[in-house]
């Protein structure tokens, strides 16, 4: 895999399509079902979880895929693609990016070890970091792009709930390669990432997890009545 898909992916949108334990949506025809609305919609691109549901999207479009496992261990905090063998599934079920985390955090696997998997399975990878130096590091070690997707998510990273805009600052001013993805909530948000100086940009709750987005209604509305 070259890194022609970077480039179909440059500029634009791509779209996460994932449904969590206990959404009546976790059903692989139905990620398809999301994945082609969102292409539908403009997206150059989609992030899907799991292996079923890789396939089922596959089945369905051929825009590239950003393919990744969540998987809860005992052994570490890492939980998106922790292991290689999980990463080069992803890439022999058809995802031409494989995100893993990239962290600093205790991992079952050597980042580095896990990149070259990734790659000789003709893959490209995207390092899911929170800081900057995660950043430095991941790309050091090989990754083809880094993500701000755990930003937030590790105890050493800047908590929520607004994007990591500081940290968009930060790999611009270092002449990082970054996707900003991570509570991009609005067009006006997404904008404002490209501005950034991403390479492309994520979105996933606020297109594809109906839940969350009445979540945030439900609450405006009852703030304002009371009720
Ligand atoms: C932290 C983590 O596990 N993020 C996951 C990574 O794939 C997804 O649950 C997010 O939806 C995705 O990163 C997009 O972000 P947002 O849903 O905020 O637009």
């Amino acid at each position: 895999m070259s890194d022609d898909v970077l480039e179909r992916l440059r500029g634009g949108l791509v779209v996460s399509c994932q449904a969590d334990p206990g959404s009546p949506l976790r059903e692989p025809s139905i990620i398809g079902r999301l994945a082609l609305a969102a292409v539908m919609g403009g997206a150059r691109g989609v992030r899907i979880q799991g292996f079923d549901n890789v396939e089922a999207v596959r089945a369905v479009t051929d825009v590239p895929i950003i393919g990744l496992t969540k998987t809860d261990r005992d052994d570490t905090d890492v939980y998106i693609t922790p292991t290689a063998a999980e990463a080069v599934r992803l890439a022999e079920l058809g995802a031409q990016i494989v995100a893993l985390d990239g962290t600093d955090r205790a991992r079952p696997e050597p980042l580095a070890d896990m990149f070259a998997a990734v790659h000789a399975a003709g893959a490209l990878v995207m390092a899911d970091i929170s800081t900057l130096d995660e950043a430095r590091l991941a790309l050091e070690a090989g990754a083809d792009i880094v993500g701000t997707t755990l930003s937030g998510y590790t105890p050493h990273s800047r908590p929520g709930p607004e994007a990591d805009w500081a940290l968009l600052d930060e790999l611009r001013q270092a002449g990082l390669p970054f996707v900003a993805e991570g509570r991009l909530n609005s067009p006006a948000d997404a904008a404002r990432a490209m501005s950034a100086g991403a390479a492309f940009v994520v979105v996933g709750s606020a297109i594809t997890r109906p839940d969350v987005i009445t979540g945030w209604f439900a609450r405006a509305v009852r703030d304002v009545s009371g009720g």
